[in-house]
Protein backbone atom coordinates (compact mmCIF):
# COMPACT_ATOMS: atom_id res chain seq x y z
CA UNK A 1 0.00 0.00 0.00
CA UNK A 2 1.46 3.53 -0.64
CA UNK A 3 0.27 5.15 2.14
CA UNK A 4 2.91 6.83 4.76
CA UNK A 5 1.93 5.61 8.36
CA UNK A 6 3.31 8.28 10.63
CA UNK A 7 3.97 6.42 13.67
CA UNK A 8 5.90 9.70 15.61
CA UNK A 9 5.14 9.60 19.17
CA UNK A 10 3.76 12.73 19.24
CA UNK A 11 1.26 11.78 16.66
CA UNK A 12 0.71 8.30 18.13
CA UNK A 13 0.07 10.16 21.56
CA UNK A 14 -2.71 12.43 20.30
CA UNK A 15 -4.26 10.51 17.97
CA UNK A 16 -5.03 7.96 20.90
CA UNK A 17 -6.04 10.91 23.11
CA UNK A 18 -8.94 11.48 20.28
CA UNK A 19 -10.01 8.01 20.29
CA UNK A 20 -11.53 8.24 23.58
CA UNK A 21 -15.30 7.55 23.59
CA UNK A 22 -16.50 11.01 25.76
CA UNK A 23 -13.88 13.38 24.22
CA UNK A 24 -15.26 17.06 24.05
CA UNK A 25 -15.97 19.00 21.20
CA UNK A 26 -13.40 21.49 21.96
CA UNK A 27 -10.16 18.91 22.62
CA UNK A 28 -11.17 16.73 19.74
CA UNK A 29 -10.64 20.28 17.77
CA UNK A 30 -7.82 21.10 19.16
CA UNK A 31 -6.10 17.62 18.42
CA UNK A 32 -7.15 17.65 15.19
CA UNK A 33 -5.61 20.90 14.36
CA UNK A 34 -2.40 19.50 15.94
CA UNK A 35 -1.70 16.17 14.33
CA UNK A 36 -3.00 18.18 11.12
CA UNK A 37 0.36 20.59 11.67
CA UNK A 38 2.42 17.02 12.51
CA UNK A 39 1.09 15.27 9.11
CA UNK A 40 2.03 18.36 7.05
CA UNK A 41 5.62 18.27 8.81
CA UNK A 42 6.02 14.49 7.39
CA UNK A 43 4.24 15.58 4.24
CA UNK A 44 6.30 18.29 2.86
CA UNK A 45 9.75 16.32 4.42
CA UNK A 46 11.20 15.24 0.88
CA UNK A 47 10.16 19.40 -1.25
CA UNK A 48 13.15 19.59 -2.62
CA UNK A 49 15.50 23.40 -1.25
CA UNK A 50 17.36 25.66 -3.56
CA UNK A 51 20.26 28.72 -2.52
CA UNK A 52 19.60 32.10 -2.72
CA UNK A 53 21.53 35.17 -1.64
CA UNK A 54 20.18 37.73 0.65
CA UNK A 55 21.68 40.86 2.76
CA UNK A 56 22.26 39.05 6.54
CA UNK A 57 23.53 41.36 9.50
CA UNK A 58 26.92 41.19 8.37
CA UNK A 59 26.71 40.94 4.21
CA UNK A 60 25.40 39.13 1.71
CA UNK A 61 24.28 35.15 3.13
CA UNK A 62 23.44 32.11 1.15
CA UNK A 63 20.31 30.72 2.33
CA UNK A 64 18.11 28.25 1.44
CA UNK A 65 14.17 28.43 0.39
CA UNK A 66 11.59 25.40 -0.76
CA UNK A 67 12.13 25.15 -4.93
CA UNK A 68 9.28 25.27 -7.34
CA UNK A 69 5.54 24.84 -6.60
CA UNK A 70 3.53 26.67 -4.12
CA UNK A 71 0.65 25.28 -2.20
CA UNK A 72 -2.80 24.82 -1.87
CA UNK A 73 -4.57 23.28 0.97
CA UNK A 74 -8.17 21.45 0.06
CA UNK A 75 -10.17 20.76 3.27
CA UNK A 76 -12.97 18.42 2.37
CA UNK A 77 -16.37 19.73 3.63
CA UNK A 78 -17.26 19.89 6.65
CA UNK A 79 -14.60 17.83 8.54
CA UNK A 80 -11.57 18.63 6.62
CA UNK A 81 -12.11 22.05 7.74
CA UNK A 82 -10.73 20.91 11.93
CA UNK A 83 -7.66 20.30 10.54
CA UNK A 84 -7.27 23.44 8.15
CA UNK A 85 -6.06 25.75 10.51
CA UNK A 86 -2.97 23.38 11.79
CA UNK A 87 -1.91 22.35 8.45
CA UNK A 88 -1.71 26.60 7.75
CA UNK A 89 0.16 26.90 10.91
CA UNK A 90 2.90 25.52 8.99
CA UNK A 91 2.27 26.84 4.97
CA UNK A 92 0.81 30.10 6.36
CA UNK A 93 0.90 31.25 2.45
CA UNK A 94 -1.15 28.87 0.47
CA UNK A 95 -4.43 29.02 -0.86
CA UNK A 96 -7.60 27.22 0.21
CA UNK A 97 -9.14 25.45 -2.35
CA UNK A 98 -12.79 24.02 -0.74
CA UNK A 99 -14.72 21.09 -2.06
CA UNK A 100 -17.81 20.35 -0.36
CA UNK A 101 -18.41 16.59 -0.37
CA UNK A 102 -20.70 14.35 1.98
CA UNK A 103 -21.21 10.38 1.51
CA UNK A 104 -25.06 9.47 1.06
CA UNK A 105 -25.78 7.58 4.60
CA UNK A 106 -26.79 4.40 2.53
CA UNK A 107 -24.97 3.94 -0.47
CA UNK A 108 -21.86 5.29 0.89
CA UNK A 109 -21.36 7.19 -2.51
CA UNK A 110 -19.66 10.28 -1.72
CA UNK A 111 -22.10 13.94 -3.29
CA UNK A 112 -20.51 16.95 -3.95
CA UNK A 113 -22.28 20.18 -3.23
CA UNK A 114 -19.64 22.59 -3.47
CA UNK A 115 -16.08 23.38 -4.84
CA UNK A 116 -13.62 26.70 -5.03
CA UNK A 117 -10.11 26.17 -6.29
CA UNK A 118 -7.67 28.64 -6.41
CA UNK A 119 -7.45 29.24 -10.40
CA UNK A 120 -4.21 28.60 -10.59
CA UNK A 121 -4.10 24.90 -9.09
CA UNK A 122 -2.00 24.07 -11.88
CA UNK A 123 1.12 25.45 -10.55
CA UNK A 124 0.47 24.38 -7.61
CA UNK A 125 1.21 21.25 -4.60
CA UNK A 126 -2.61 20.48 -3.38
CA UNK A 127 -2.57 18.96 0.26
CA UNK A 128 -5.81 17.60 0.88
CA UNK A 129 -7.19 17.19 4.09
CA UNK A 130 -10.22 14.98 5.72
CA UNK A 131 -9.25 13.33 9.04
CA UNK A 132 -11.52 10.37 7.56
CA UNK A 133 -10.28 8.03 4.43
CA UNK A 134 -12.98 5.26 4.88
CA UNK A 135 -13.92 3.41 1.44
CA UNK A 136 -12.38 5.74 -0.19
CA UNK A 137 -14.88 7.65 -2.67
CA UNK A 138 -14.62 11.17 -0.94
CA UNK A 139 -11.08 11.21 -1.45
CA UNK A 140 -11.26 9.83 -5.02
CA UNK A 141 -13.77 12.57 -6.28
CA UNK A 142 -11.84 15.42 -4.90
CA UNK A 143 -8.83 13.93 -6.28
CA UNK A 144 -10.78 13.43 -9.65
CA UNK A 145 -11.80 17.36 -9.36
CA UNK A 146 -8.30 18.37 -8.49
CA UNK A 147 -6.72 16.79 -11.45
CA UNK A 148 -10.13 17.96 -13.90
CA UNK A 149 -8.41 21.29 -13.12
CA UNK A 150 -4.96 20.55 -14.05
CA UNK A 151 -3.60 19.70 -10.85
CA UNK A 152 -0.66 17.50 -11.03
CA UNK A 153 0.98 17.14 -7.77
CA UNK A 154 -1.21 16.08 -4.61
CA UNK A 155 -0.91 14.54 -1.66
CA UNK A 156 -3.43 13.26 0.88
CA UNK A 157 -3.41 14.03 4.96
CA UNK A 158 -6.04 12.17 6.99
CA UNK A 159 -5.89 11.12 10.62
CA UNK A 160 -7.15 7.77 10.19
CA UNK A 161 -7.22 5.61 7.06
CA UNK A 162 -9.13 2.19 6.49
CA UNK A 163 -6.65 -0.02 4.33
CA UNK A 164 -9.95 -0.63 2.13
CA UNK A 165 -9.98 2.84 1.13
CA UNK A 166 -6.28 3.06 0.87
CA UNK A 167 -6.15 0.45 -2.17
CA UNK A 168 -8.99 1.74 -3.67
CA UNK A 169 -6.92 5.29 -3.93
CA UNK A 170 -3.80 3.51 -4.74
CA UNK A 171 -5.55 1.61 -7.50
CA UNK A 172 -7.20 4.45 -9.25
CA UNK A 173 -4.31 7.73 -8.21
CA UNK A 174 -1.13 5.58 -7.41
CA UNK A 175 0.57 9.32 -7.76
CA UNK A 176 -1.23 10.58 -5.42
CA UNK A 177 1.02 9.85 -1.91
CA UNK A 178 -1.44 9.50 1.53
CA UNK A 179 0.14 10.79 5.22
CA UNK A 180 -2.27 8.93 7.84
CA UNK A 181 -1.47 9.19 11.65
CA UNK A 182 -2.74 5.52 11.63
CA UNK A 183 -4.18 2.49 9.28
CA UNK A 184 -6.74 1.31 11.16
CA UNK A 185 -8.08 -2.14 10.91
CA UNK A 186 -11.47 -1.82 8.42
CA UNK A 187 -14.50 -0.83 7.93
CA UNK A 188 -17.53 -2.39 9.39
CA UNK A 189 -21.32 -2.52 7.88
CA UNK A 190 -22.05 1.18 7.99
CA UNK A 191 -18.87 2.47 6.50
CA UNK A 192 -17.44 3.18 9.93
CA UNK A 193 -13.87 2.64 10.22
CA UNK A 194 -12.79 0.56 13.14
CA UNK A 195 -11.54 1.36 15.86
CA UNK A 196 -11.48 4.56 14.22
CA UNK A 197 -13.01 7.97 15.81
CA UNK A 198 -16.81 7.83 15.18
CA UNK A 199 -18.01 10.50 12.91
CA UNK A 200 -15.24 13.12 12.66
CA UNK A 201 -17.48 16.16 10.96
CA UNK A 202 -20.00 15.72 14.27
CA UNK A 203 -17.35 15.75 16.70
CA UNK A 204 -15.45 18.93 15.40
CA UNK A 205 -18.78 20.92 14.78
CA UNK A 206 -20.34 19.58 17.76
CA UNK A 207 -23.46 18.08 16.01
CA UNK A 208 -25.24 14.78 15.79
O1 LIG B 1 -13.99 7.52 2.46
P1 LIG B 1 -15.45 7.77 2.51
O2 LIG B 1 -16.24 6.50 2.58
O3 LIG B 1 -15.93 8.65 1.39
O4 LIG B 1 -15.77 8.49 3.89
C1 LIG B 1 -15.00 9.54 4.37
C2 LIG B 1 -15.76 10.82 4.38
O5 LIG B 1 -16.84 10.76 5.32
C3 LIG B 1 -16.75 11.86 6.22
O6 LIG B 1 -17.46 12.94 5.77
P2 LIG B 1 -19.07 13.03 5.91
O7 LIG B 1 -19.75 12.42 4.74
O8 LIG B 1 -19.46 12.50 7.24
O9 LIG B 1 -19.32 14.57 5.80
P3 LIG B 1 -19.08 15.73 6.89
O10 LIG B 1 -17.62 16.01 6.86
O11 LIG B 1 -19.89 16.85 6.35
O12 LIG B 1 -19.53 15.24 8.23
C4 LIG B 1 -15.26 12.15 6.23
O13 LIG B 1 -14.95 13.41 6.74
C5 LIG B 1 -14.86 11.95 4.81
O14 LIG B 1 -15.05 13.09 4.00
O1 LIG C 1 -15.40 6.26 10.39
C1 LIG C 1 -15.82 7.18 9.68
C2 LIG C 1 -16.10 7.01 8.32
C3 LIG C 1 -16.55 8.08 7.61
N1 LIG C 1 -16.72 9.27 8.22
C4 LIG C 1 -16.45 9.44 9.53
O2 LIG C 1 -16.63 10.55 10.05
N2 LIG C 1 -16.02 8.39 10.24
MG1 LIG D 1 -19.69 13.30 9.05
Amino acid sequence: MNVHEIRHPLVCHKLGKMREGGISTLRFRQLAGEVGALLTYEATRDLELESYELDGWNGPVQVERIKGKKFTVVPILRAGLGMLDGVLELVPNAKISVVGIYRNEETLEPVTYFEKLAPDIGDRLALIVDPMLATGGSMIATIDLLKKHGCTSIRALVLVAAPEGVQKVNELHPDVEIFAASVDDGLNEQGYILPGLGDAGDKIFGTK
